[in-house]
C-alpha cells in the first residue's frame, strides 16, 4: 500500500507527465512539417505566429513569397497555413482539385456562440457536401447571368434612390447613403423587403451585427480559443467576444425569420395586372421563388430544390449578409478613385451621356459601358475587398508542385498579390482602367493569360462568389446613374495609399473620406428626381 505523501508524490508525477507530454506534442507541432512550402523560420511553440501582422497580414505574405515563393507555407501555432501566389496554382487547387480544397475551416466562435443549431445551414460554414450543391444550385440560377433580369428593376430603383438622396447631402454623409443603398438592393432582391419600410432600426441593427460578426471572424480580435481551449470557458462579463456573438446570434435568429416570413407572404400574393402585358408582372423575390420551387426548367417541382424552413431562412440571411459590405466596399472604392482621378471620371460621364444624352441611364443602356465596365474591374483588381480570399481548407495530404501539403491545412490565395503582379500587369500599382479596354484579363502585353481570370476579388474555383454578376450589375447602374447627374470632387485631400487610407478586417474598404456630389446642370435636379418617380412606378407595377 502506498502511503498518502506516496500517493500526492505519484499524483503529481503523473499530472506533470501529462502536462510536459501535452506541451511536448504542442511545441513539436509548431515546427514545419516535412517537405512542407518554405516560409521563415518558426519559433518554437508560436510557429510563425509572432511574425504575422495583424494589419494588412497579405501585404507581408506578399514579400514573403518574394523571398520563398509562390506556395509560402506558414506555422500558425500547431497549424498549417499555406498562401498561393500565382494565379496557375490558384487554378490548380480550387478548380481541378476542388473536390478537395472546397470546404471551410472549422472555428470554434462562429460554430459554438453565433450559428449554434443552425451550423449547417449558413453559407459561411457549408463544407464540401451535397447540401452545398444543391445551395448553390438554387442561388446560381437566380442570381447568375441569367436570372438577373427580374432584378434590373430593383437595382434601378434603389439607385435612382440613392441619387435621390444625393441631391442634399453634406460630404459627411455620403458614406452612410452609399451603406443604405448597398443594403436596399439586395435586401429587396433577396427577402423582398423594402428598406423604407423596414426603417432606420432595422439598418442600424444589421450593420451593427455586420461589424461584430466582420471583428469575431477576424484573427486576432478575439481571444485564440481555437488554439487554446481553456480560453472558451472564461465567464462572459470577462469575455465581451460571447456577447458580441450572442448579438450577431440574435441577428442572425429574428431577422432571417423576418426575410423567411416576407418571403413567403410574397408567394400567396396574386399576380399584378400591368396595363399592355399579359405575362404576370408580380414581383417574387429569390426566396419566394426557391419556396415556389421555380428554378430552372422546372427543376425544382421534383423535390429536389426543397428546402426546410430554416435552411431557406438562413440561406436568405447568409447570403444577403454576404452581398451587402462587400458590395459597400467596392462603390466607396469606386468613388474615392474616380474623385481622385477627374479625367477617368470624366471619360466615364462622358461614356454615359454619349448612350443616354437626354434622360438618366437605364434599362438596356447599361450594359453599353464598356468604358465605366473597365473602372469597376479596375477597382476590383487594385482594392480587393477580401485581399486573402475566404480560407479553403485541404481535406487530404496533397502533393503540390513537390511539396508536401499536410491534410487540415488553411489555404488561402494572396488575391491582392496576384492582382499587382508586375509581371502580369503594367504599372500594377496604378489606377489606369483601360488596361481592360486593350485585354480582356487586364494584362500587359506578351503576359501569359494560361488558366487566368479576369479578377481573383470574387474568388475562384467551386466556392467562387455566387453574387458577382448581381454585384457588378448594381455598381454599374448606380455609378452610371450619379455620373450622369453629378461630378465627385473632393472635399479634402484623399488617401489612396492602401496602408493608410483603408482599414484593415475581413473586408478591407477606404477609410472614412469626404467628397461632394455636385449637379452638374442644375436642371440635372428634375431629371434625378424624374428619374426616381419612373422607377418608383416601376416598382409598383411589380406590385411593390
Ligand atoms: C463586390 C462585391 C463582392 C465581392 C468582392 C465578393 C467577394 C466574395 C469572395 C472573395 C468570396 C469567397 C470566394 C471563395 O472562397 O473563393 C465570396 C463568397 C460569397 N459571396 Fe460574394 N462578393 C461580393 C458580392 C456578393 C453578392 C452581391 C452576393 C449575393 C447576392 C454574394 C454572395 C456570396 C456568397 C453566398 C458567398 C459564399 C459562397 C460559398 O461559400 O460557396 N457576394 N464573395
Amino acid at each position: 500500500m502506498l502511503s498518502t505523501p506516496n500517493i500526492i508524490a505519484t499524483s503529481v508525477a503523473c499530472v506533470s507527465l501529462a502536462l510536459a507530454f501535452v506541451l511536448t506534442r504542442f511545441c513539436l507541432a509548431t515546427i514545419r512539417p516535412k517537405d512542407y512550402p518554405p516560409g521563415p523560420p518558426t519559433v518554437l511553440g508560436l510557429g510563425n505566429l509572432s511574425q504575422i501582422p495583424l494589419k494588412q497580414p497579405f501585404i507581408q505574405f506578399s514579400k514573403w513569397s518574394k523571398i520563398y515563393g509562390d506556395i509560402l507555407g506558414l506555422k500558425v501555432g500547431p497549424s498549417n497555413l499555406v498562401i498561393l501566389h500565382n494565379p496557375q496554382t490558384v487554378h490548380q487547387l480550387f478548380s481541378k482539385r476542388a473536390a478537395h480544397y472546397s470546404g471551410r475551416p472549422y472555428s470554434y466562435i462562429p460554430n459554438e456562440h453565433v450559428f449554434c443549431q443552425h451550423a449547417d445551414k449558413h453559407i459561411l460554414n457549408l463544407q464540401n457536401t451535397p447540401y452545398l450543391r444543391k445551395w448553390r444550385a438554387a442561388v446560381a440560377y437566380l442570381i447568375g447571368t441569367s436570372g438577373l433580369k427580374q432584378v434590373v428593376p430593383m437595382q434601378e430603383a434603389t439607385a435612382a434612390t440613392l441619387a435621390k438622396q444625393l441631391l442634399n447631402t453634406t460630404p459627411s454623409e455620403t458614406l452612410d447613403y452609399l451603406k443604405q443603398w448597398a443594403l436596399a438592393t439586395p435586401l429587396l432582391a433577396i427577402t423582398g423587403q423594402r428598406l423604407e419600410e423596414r426603417g432606420k432600426d432595422f439598418s442600424n441593427r444589421f450593420f451593427q451585427a455586420q461589424k461584430l460578426w466582420l471583428e469575431l471572424l477576424e484573427p486576432g480580435n478575439a481571444p485564440p480559443v481555437d488554439m487554446v481551449p481553456m480560453l472558451r470557458w472564461i465567464p462572459e462579463r470577462f469575455a465581451s467576444w460571447k456577447t458580441d456573438a450572442r448579438y450577431v446570434r440574435d441577428y442572425m435568429f429574428d431577422e432571417y425569420a423576418s426575410y423567411l416570413e416576407s418571403a413567403q407572404k410574397l408567394s400567396g400574393k396574386a399576380d399584378v395586372a400591368t396595363p399592355g402585358q399579359n405575362k404576370s408582372t408580380r414581383f417574387r423575390c429569390l426566396m419566394t421563388k426557391i419556396l415556389e420551387n421555380e428554378v430552372e426548367d422546372g427543376r425544382g417541382k421534383d423535390g429536389k430544390l426543397g428546402f426546410s424552413p430554416d435552411q431557406l431562412a438562413y440561406l436568405g440571411g447568409g447570403l444577403l449578409d454576404a452581398a451587402v459590405d462587400t458590395t459597400w466596399a467596392s462603390m466607396m472604392s469606386l468613388v474615392l478613385y474616380l474623385a481622385a482621378y477627374p479625367n477617368v471620371q470624366e471619360k466615364a460621364h462622358e461614356e454615359v451621356t454619349r448612350i443616354s444624352p437626354g434622360q438618366s441611364p437605364g434599362g438596356d443602356n447599361l450594359s453599353n459601358l464598356p468604358y465605366i465596365g473597365a473602372c469597376i474591374a479596375e477597382i476590383f483588381r487594385l482594392c480587393p475587398p477580401a485581399p486573402n480570399g475566404l480560407p479553403r481548407i485541404l481535406d487530404r495530404d496533397d502533393i503540390v508542385d513537390g511539396y508536401r501539403i499536410p491534410k487540415g491545412t488553411t489555404v488561402l490565395a494572396n488575391v491582392w498579390s496576384i492582382q499587382r503582379n508586375p509581371d502580369d500587369y503594367d504599372q500594377p500599382d496604378e489606377f489606369i482602367p483601360g488596361r481592360y479596354l486593350n485585354h480582356p484579363l487586364g494584362l500587359k502585353k506578351g503576359a501569359d493569360d494560361t488558366d487566368k481570370r479576369a479578377t481573383y476579388t470574387f474568388g475562384a474555383g467551386r466556392r467562387l462568389c455566387p453574387g458577382e454578376a448581381f454585384a457588378q450589375n448594381s455598381i454599374v447602374t448606380a455609378i452610371a446613374k450619379l455620373l450622369w447627374s453629378f461630378k465627385i470632387e473632393p472635399a479634402e485631400p484623399l488617401d489612396l495609399n492602401i496602408e493608410t487610407g483603408f482599414h484593415t478586417g475581413l473586408v478591407m474598404g477606404p477609410e472614412p473620406f469626404k467628397v461632394n456630389f455636385v449637379l452638374r446642370d442644375p436642371k440635372r435636379r428634375e431629371d434625378v428626381l424624374r428619374d426616381y418617380d419612373v422607377c418608383q412606378t416601376a416598382l409598383a407595377g411589380f406590385g411593390l
